[in-house]
Formats: structure tokens, sequence, C-alpha cells
């Protein structure tokens, strides 16, 4: 079966990449405003309407993921510079979660789970704020930073997966790919390719 990522996240391609599957990109097209105030929740409901959005037939598993920061409310994206500035002023000094959900859609099942790492922020001045958001690296990253890039200069501690920051908790979804034999039936046909 081909794996699909649903995704039009340079990031979440590159993550992918390390599990050394191989696997097709098809965006999906979805309204990504809901409303919906719980942050598992609404990972949880985004990364299906992701899925959903891209399965076609019955001989594919597709992948969606959504990122999200949480401290007090929920931030994805910045609309706007000063929305941006806001979230990084609200993430000085102070720890904050950030929640990957991931579905998971097969034949007849759809598996859902998420990650949650926890980051500390530096207090940052208002200089160093004003400086980050001139690069331009924040207005495409959840909660306005990049903590593989020049965002990780914000940081003071992390604890848990770093690659769930970054877009894709690979390590859990390696685990759900494995358990359920995807991996080793993937594996099966590359090795059948090359020989
Ligand atoms: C917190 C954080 C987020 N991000 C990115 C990952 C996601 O691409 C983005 C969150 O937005 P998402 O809506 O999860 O993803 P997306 O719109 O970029 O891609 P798609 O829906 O097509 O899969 O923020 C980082 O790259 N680094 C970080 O440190």
């Amino acid at each position: 079966m081909k794996i699909i990522l649903a995704s039009n996240s340079p990031r979440r391609i590159e993550l992918l990449k390390k599990l050394q599957l191989q696997f097709k990109i098809q965006p999906p097209n979805i309204d990504e405003e809901i409303n919906e105030k719980d942050p598992i929740k609404h990972v949880l409901t985004l990364s299906k309407l992701k899925a959903e959005n891209v399965f076609k037939d019955f001989n594919s598993i597709v992948i969606g993921a959504d990122t999200i920061v949480f401290h007090k409310e929920i931030f994805g994206k910045p609309k706007d510079y000063l929305d941006a500035y806001n979230m990084l002023k609200s993430l000085s000094g102070t720890w904050h979660e950030v929640f990957t959900g991931v579905t998971i859609l097969l034949k007849n099942e759809s598996i859902s789970f998420f990650e949650r790492t926890k980051v500390k922020f530096k207090k940052l001045s208002d200089e160093l704020i004003k400086y980050y958001l001139s690069t331009g690296e924040p207005f495409d990253k959840a909660g306005a930073y990049a903590i593989q890039g020049l965002g990780s200069i914000l940081i003071e501690k992390i604890d848990g997966d770093f690659y769930n920051v970054m877009g894709l908790p690979i390590s859990k979804l390696w685990d759900v790919l494995w358990n359920r034999g995807i991996i080793s039936e993937t594996k099966r046909k590359n090795f059948k390719q090359r020989s």
C-alpha cells in the first residue's frame, strides 16, 4: 500500500523522510479555522480533516497532522505581524505546550493520536522579539517560532519530543505504523522492487 502524506508543510515532508519509507505528498485543501478551544480535540480534528480530504481510494494509507502551541489559549500560525508579536510576548519567560495530532487513514480504519512537548522560553526583550520577527521566520509556524531554525535561540528548555514541536512526532508515528504491520509491508515491497 502506498503512503500519502496529506501536507503542505516542508517540515513534515523532511521529518517523514527520516523514517526511510516511500511516500507521496498530496496537499490537503481545508479550512483550518475551527471553533475548538481544547488543544487535543483541536489537533485531532484538524489532522483527521486533512487526512480525509486527501483520502481517495482504499489502496492507500493517508497521514494528516496538525500542530499548535498552547499557552492559556491556542496559538496557530500568526495572522499578521501584531499577532506574531503578541504570541512571542505571551510565551516569553514561561513554559508552554506544543501539541501535534496525527491521523492515519487505512482501508476500514482511522487511527488518531497526539503528542505533547513542553517548551520553556527565555525572557525575551522587545528588541529580540522585533529582530526575530524581522527575519520572517515566524509567519508560517504555529506559535510564531521555529525550534529548528533561528527560533532555537528563544528556548531555554524542552521536555519531550523535539520533532513533535517541528510538526511530526516521528517516534510515536513509527510505533503506530510498526505495530500495525504497515512498515513491514511497505519495506517488503521495496525489497521486492530492488531484487
Ligand atoms: C512550533 C513550531 C511549528 N512549526 C510549524 C510546523 C507546521 O508546519 C506549522 C503548524 O501549522 P499546521 O497547520 O500544523 O501545518 P501547515 O499548515 O504548515 O501544513 P499542513 O497543514 O499542510 O500539513 O508550524 C515549525 O516548523 N517549528 C516549530 O517550532
